[in-house]
């Protein structure tokens, strides 16, 4: 199993986030998170990702309880586990190439890793990782001249360079063109299938979810309100989870307009 959650919660700063949560994704899975805004889905990729402790229940990583190893053997774990994140850190001033270096400093010796953020290493295996995000002309540019959906591509470039076991991304294509997100999405998916490592990532655009993952998870007051295939998401479970809410951006296309339903 990838990942498990046994009737994990999460408090931050007194308020209860996530209600305690049961699931398990095993390895090569591939499932869309989605509910409206402050549902909890930030939250709960952290706790799956080892970012945030539960204060009840249990997670279990790859396979370890991530709070119960020592330093060295965390870090080992943290290795092996991929983020995307919507913002993703990028230090201003470095240049794109050793940004998505770093994606493997976590599998190295603290020589090797210093080296590698002094001197570019691997370059051609980093190229072809931007090449994959239409970013191939980004190699040497600063991160802080990027746009933002610049950065979210660089950030996920980082991930295919560094080919983690599980993959965690938050809202990676929230500042991406329809067409680019699409394509971007299905290239997480393609990348996670031929590797067979486990995808989970949490979305805004309900057709992006349908469009590409075979499970979907809906959350909502920090509580899973419904775990299912596909096939099984009906249009009223949608409107319930987002009552009050609209399910997508306004840039973004409706559903049936041109967004093809891949097969994961
Ligand atoms: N450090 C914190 N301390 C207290 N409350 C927090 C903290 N971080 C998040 N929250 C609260 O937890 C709830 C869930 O936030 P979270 O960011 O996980 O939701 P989300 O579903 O990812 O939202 P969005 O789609 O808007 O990004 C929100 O009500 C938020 O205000």
């Amino acid at each position: 199993m990838s990942l498990r959650l046994d009737a994990a919660s999460l408090s931050l700063n007194g308020h209860r986030i996530l209600q305690p949560l049961t699931l398990q994704l095993a390895q090569g899975e591939q499932v869309a998170l989605i509910g409206p805004s402050g549902a909890g889905k930030s939250s709960l990729l952290l706790l799956a990702g080892s970012g945030h402790r539960p204060d009840g229940g249990n997670v279990q990583l790859l396979g370890q309880d991530p709070w119960q190893l020592r330093a060295p053997a965390l870090r080992r774990l943290r290795s092996r586990i991929g983020s995307v994140y919507q913002h993703p850190p990028l230090p201003a001033l470095q240049r794109v190439v050793t940004a998505i270096g770093a994606g493997q400093l976590g599998q190295l010796s603290t020589l090797a890793a210093l080296r590698r953020l002094l001197w570019p290493q691997d370059v051609a295996a980093i190229r072809d990782a931007l090449q994959r995000v239409q970013l191939g002309d980004k190699l040497w540019q600063r991160c802080d001249r990027l746009s933002g959906g610049q950065r979210q591509r660089v950030g996920i470039a980082r991930v295919l360079y560094q080919q983690p076991e599980l993959l965690l991304a938050d809202e990676p294509v929230s500042a991406l063109d329809p067409r680019l997100a699409d394509d971007t999405v299905a290239l997480l998916c393609a990348d996670a299938r031929a590797r067979g490592a486990t995808l989970l990532v949490s979305l805004h655009s309900v057709e992006l979810a349908l469009a590409h993952f075979p499970r979907l998870i809906g959350l909502r007051d920090g509580q899973i309100a419904f775990d299912l295939p596909r096939a099984e998401v009906t249009p009223s479970l949608l409107t319930a989870l987002y009552a009050g809410e609209q399910p997508a951006t306004a840039d973004e296309p409706a559903l049936g307009s041109g967004i093809r339903i891949a097969p994961c």
